[in-house]
């Protein structure tokens, strides 16, 4: 039955209750019409649309599952992307799978399939409504909430701040972190007993702070020092956000945020004064942190785009001027301004709201993707050596190398590819049909909704051969003949939603772990030590990751 039907039937029992009541005056028999219709709804939603009316009911998949929550269990229970590919391998590249309260999701594999959803049909296929609402709430309503039209102006106006000359005249603004990690973690060693024992680190916490760091100096040219400074106010308050949406909080936060109106309700100003209330209950007390962390970050970006107003001149080649990604903009939008009044500009309030979604979209993301090579490193003795063989010359000559030096890199590019590929930080993300079509020649109704699974296709035997889960960045010397750049591998999606931050990323890692490798080595802190993926939004480490860490003891 589609939601117009299933409204109608509410509307017309609740008139009909209505008259019975005004008529007759007769409650029971109104209480009985309305709990019989809300009966039948339940019963509606929970088996007969899953198991008989669904129009994509015959499409392979694992059972329904639990009557109320279907497969969900599997899912928040499971590692991230895993119960998708155990589904894949059982029932082929198409699946449907049965999440909470009966809703249904499709996962499609073929890479025509992607490209119809994620590329030529992009507009038809956006974020689902629930997605961009808790993004939004989190990550600020800027690139990742926008659809259609807006989308595409911003990202037109946007992707200049982010192309190949303004990341290379970035590039020198990850050192300073990289060097005070680099020294912090060095004296730690040197302080213990032994230090050629060396020492065990959680390195997913030092991997988190120096991407805060490297991400508020690029991103707002604003300097966190998070490695040395835990107080920092931007580090403190984006730290809480984090914290309020790990573990059982998340799950608790989503099942708060998915109620109808509960996110346009926390965006308002009387949400936030009143968030004092919240703490009445320990359920919702999330939320009060929530709000409050939300309300110093904007805060501090109001305070961070008016410094930028007042010191960005309009000339682009002014090499003095700022190079951060917020500062461009700000140029950006004076000179577009200059030169045509009617031109776009991005208002105050959305280059604001950047400051939360580049945090939000491009911190935790860069941090998980270090942590997991260096995991993979560790557990790979022979690719470690061989990047210490590779990025120690160049290190010897210069401490800082630029752009041009580090995506020359070859066994650099492969190890990080490789790391991306089996371990996508963001291991899966959703879209909504916004209309009837086929897919695949399965004909899929309107409001569908999709899982997006990068883990899945980044490991799909079918493409990368019986070897593909395994991690070995020799692959990458030698791709298979049907690898495709934009569907063969997810980790930033494809098509005009990928993501704006994808070369940013890979060479900040670059950066980030030529300096690691060339300084230490790493192993996994125990014996029978394995990796405890989550199953949160981007797939980090469970357990901080704690790995044994050694001074390179001489330098080749
Ligand atoms: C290893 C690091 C990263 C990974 C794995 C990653 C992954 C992704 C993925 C999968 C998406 C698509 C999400 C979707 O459509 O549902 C995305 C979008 C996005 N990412 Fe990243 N990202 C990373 C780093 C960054 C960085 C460093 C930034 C910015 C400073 C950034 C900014 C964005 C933005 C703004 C979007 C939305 C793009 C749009 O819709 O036009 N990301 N990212």
């Amino acid at each position: 039955m589609s939601p117009t039907i299933t409204s109608e039937l509410l509307r017309s029992t609740s008139q009909f209750a209505g008259r019975i009541l005004y008529d007759h005056h007769n409650l029971s028999l109104a209480l009985l019409v309305l709990s019989g219709t809300g009966a039948y709804l339940i019963f509606h939603r929970l088996i007969l649309y899953p198991y008989f009316l669904s129009p994509v009911r015959h499409l392979p998949g694992p059972p329904l599952g639990h009557p109320i929550y279907g497969q969900f269990p599997a899912i928040i229970n499971g590692e991230a992307g895993i119960p998708q590919r155990e589904w894949v391998k059982e029932h082929g590249p198409v699946v449907r799978a049965v999440g909470p309260i009966g809703i249904e999701r499709l996962i499609f594999m073929k890479p025509e399939a992607l490209h119809k959803i994620l590329v030529s049909d992009w507009v038809d296929y956006p974020r689902p409504g629930f997605m961009r609402d808790i993004l939004g709430l989190t990550a600020g309503f800027g690139l990742l909430t926008v659809t259609g039209n807006e989308h595409k102006q911003m990202r037109k106006f946007m992707n200049p701040a982010f192309s190949i000359p303004s990341l290379m005249a970035q590039t020198d603004m990850y050192y300073d972190p990289i060097e005070s990690l680099i020294n912090t973690l060095q004296s730690q060693i040197a302080s213990e007993t032994h230090p050629e024992d060396g020492k065990e680190f959680m390195m997913y916490e030092w991997m988190s702070k120096v991407t805060l760091d490297i991400i508020c100096e690029t991103a707002f040219g604003y300097r966190t020092d998070s490695l040395h400074n835990p107080h920092n106010e931007l580090a403190e308050a984006y730290e809480k956000l984090l914290n309020m949406q790990s573990g059982r909080n998340l799950a608790r936060f989503i099942a708060i945020m998915v109620i109808p109106g509960v996110t346009r309700f926390l965006q308002s100003e009387w949400a936030y004064r009143h968030r004092h209330w919240f703490t009445y209950f320990e359920s919702l007390a999330p939320i009060a942190v929530l709000l409050d962390s939300m309300h110093r970050i904007k805060q501090i970006s109001a305070t961070i785009l008016a410094e930028k107003m007042r010191d960005s001149p309009v000339t682009s080649s002014d090499t003095e001027a700022k190079r951060d990604v917020m500062s461009l903009l700000v140029r950006a939008r004076k000179a577009d301004m200059e030169k045509d009044k009617g031109a776009y500009a991005m208002s105050d309030n959305a280059i604001m709201e950047q400051v939360l979604t580049f945090l939000g979209a491009g911190h935790e993301t860069t941090a998980s993707g270090l942590a997991w090579t260096l995991w993979l490193l560790a557990n790979d003795q022979e690719s470690q050596a061989r990047l210490r063989d590779e990025v120690t010359p160049l290190l010897a000559d210069n401490p800082r190398p630029d752009y041009r030096s580090l995506k020359d890199l070859r066994w650099l590019d492969c190890v990080v590819m490789e790391s991306l590929r089996v371990l996508p930080p963001v291991p899966m993300t959703f879209r909504s049909a916004e209309k009837t079509d086929y897919i695949d020649g399965v004909l899929v109704p309107k409001g569908t909704i999709f899982y997006i699974p990068i883990r899945v296709v980044n490991t799909w035997k079918a493409m990368w051969g019986e070897d593909a889960e395994e991690f070995r960045p020799s692959r990458w010397l030698n791709l298979p003949k049907a690898y495709n750049p934009s569907s063969s591998v997810l980790t930033f999606i494809a098509g005009p939603h990928a993501c704006i931050g994808k070369t940013m990323a890979i060479i900040e890692m670059k950066a980030v772990l030529a300096s690691l490798i060339a300084n230490f080595e790493f192993e996994p802190a125990y014996a029978g030590q394995v990796a405890q993926p989550t199953a949160a939004v981007t797939m980090k480490p469970k357990d901080n990751m704690p790995l044994r860490v050694r001074r390179v003891s001489r330098k080749q």
